[in-house]
């Protein structure tokens, strides 16, 4: 059986970004930037004060000097003429700094006169200005494509004056769940029938990673129907089924659509919960085949179909965010299978994470998984461990799961 590493590293392989479409910039939020974000102007665009007051000649500005105060400059309405000797402009935040002047006397430190103004305190050159191009200037590059963009990214996109910014089309993910005994939630259950928590579950997981999700009909066990929803996956940049992967004679995912062109490229790998994995290839669409357990299909999507939607998104970096935790409890053995288990988080004294693996660890327990915070990483045969011992968790909230 294939490892966890490998596999990863095979669907990695086989995709490549889906291509770029231009969004208006309230639409561009949470997208990855598909090229260069270039500030088309400096910023700020001349030299400008930083508070209310008064615009003068630094020389002119000992304490207890008296100066004539010759015009105002509020923020967006320059003042034409030329700070001269003996002269002061009543200034606003924001407003250009005149001619001539280059230092501001705060309005706290000014005594106002008739067509004058007192210095309380000694100015400083340069102090309340913001020079030209502090902030940024026109050509840099602001932001590099593969970032996915932030509130505080679309703000410096604005102040660079782009009204629209070009972006990886969000990765159509196609879902389909397989399986007689499954219902949609709300719908009358026969007798050993099971709700069909795993689309939603995913197509949740989907948007969480900038995703659309494409919920496809149910398919029963039936290599027709199988064929059938699975044809409806066409233009998605992934296909994702549940359920059928096995190796029972009903586990017809691989047997409905090898008649379709599923060309598979590997089936089973070396991993607890998430053995019967299968990824290939339909005709033209790629095909991550997960377990039907719900813990089993989750785990392997924050392993696998995280990663490959960071691929399909544009992002450089794809692997999952695995963090150093302590050991609160002690871990037994693991066998030949990287075990993921499902894991309680707390804060040690010093801030550390420690981690606890739930009592119970079976793949169909979704109450458990969602009161996890972490999938705690076992590697295929790592010895019992005591508490205090550091390992290897992905917390679920850093992922938006
Ligand atoms: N003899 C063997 N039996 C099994 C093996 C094996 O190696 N030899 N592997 C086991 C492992 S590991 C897993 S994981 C499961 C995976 O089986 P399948 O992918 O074929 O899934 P199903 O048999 O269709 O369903 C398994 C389980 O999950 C429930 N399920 C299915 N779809 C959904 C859904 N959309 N929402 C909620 N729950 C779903 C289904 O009712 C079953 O209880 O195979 C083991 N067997
Ligand atoms: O691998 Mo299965 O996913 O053990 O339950």
């Amino acid at each position: 059986m294939l490892p966890v590493e490998e596999a990863r590293a095979r669907i990695l392989a086989a995709l490549s970004p889906t291509g770029a479409e231009t969004v208006a910039l309230p639409e561009a939020w949470n997208r990855v930037l598909a090229a260069p974000v270039a500030a088309r102007l400096t910023q700020p665009p001349a030299a400008l004060s930083a508070m209310d007051g008064y615009a003068l000649r630094a020389g002119d500005g000992a304490a207890g000097a008296t100066l004539r105060v010759v015009g105002s400059a509020p923020a967006g309405h320059p003042f034409a003429g030329r700070v001269g000797p003996g002269e002061a402009v009543r200034i606003f935040t924001g407003a250009v700094l005149p001619e001539g002047a280059d230092a501001i006397l705060l309005q706290e430190d000014a005594e106002a006169g008739d067509g004058v103004v007192t210095l309380r305190e000694a100015v400083r050159p340069g102090r309340w200005i913001r020079p030209e191009g502090l902030d940024f200037r026109a050509g840099d590059i602001l932001l590099h494509p593969g970032r996915r963009l932030t509130a505080r990214d679309i703000g410096l996109a604005a102040a660079a004056n782009h009204p629209w910014l070009s972006v990886h089309r969000a990765p159509r993910i196609a879902i389909l769940a397989t399986g007689d005994e499954i219902v949609l939630p709300g719908e009358a259950l026969p007798r050993g029938g099971i709700v069909s928590s795993n689309a939603h579950a995913l197509a949740a997981l989907v948007r969480a990673y900038g995703g659309q999700p494409v919920l496809l009909p149910i398919a029963a066990d039936r290599v027709e129907s199988i064929a059938a929803s699975a044809g409806a996956a066409r233009g998605c940049d992934l296909l994702v089924t549940t359920g059928g992967a096995s190796v029972g004679e009903h586990d017809l995912v691989q047997k409905a659509l090898a008649p379709l062109g599923l060309a598979v490229d590997f089936w089973k790998i070396a991993m607890r919960p998430g053995k019967p994995l299968i990824w290939g290839r339909l005709g033209e669409t790629p095909l991550l085949g997960l377990p039907g357990n719900p813990v089993s299909a989750l785990t392997c999507a924050v392993l696998f179909l995280g990663p490959a939607m960071a691929r399909l998104g544009g992002l450089p970096d794809a692997a999952p965010p695995f963090r150093r935790a302590v050991t609160a409890a002690a871990l037994p053995q693991n066998d030949a299978r990287e075990d993921y288990l499902r894991a309680f988080v707390t804060r040690g004294e010093a801030g550390q994470l420690m981690v606890t693996a739930a009592q119970r660890q079976d793949s169909s327990m979704l109450r458990v998984l969602a009161g996890a915070e972490a999938l705690l990483r076992r590697a295929p045969h790592a010895p019992a461990l005591p508490q205090g011992e550091t390992v290897e968790i992905l917390l679920l909230s850093e992922l938006g799961l």
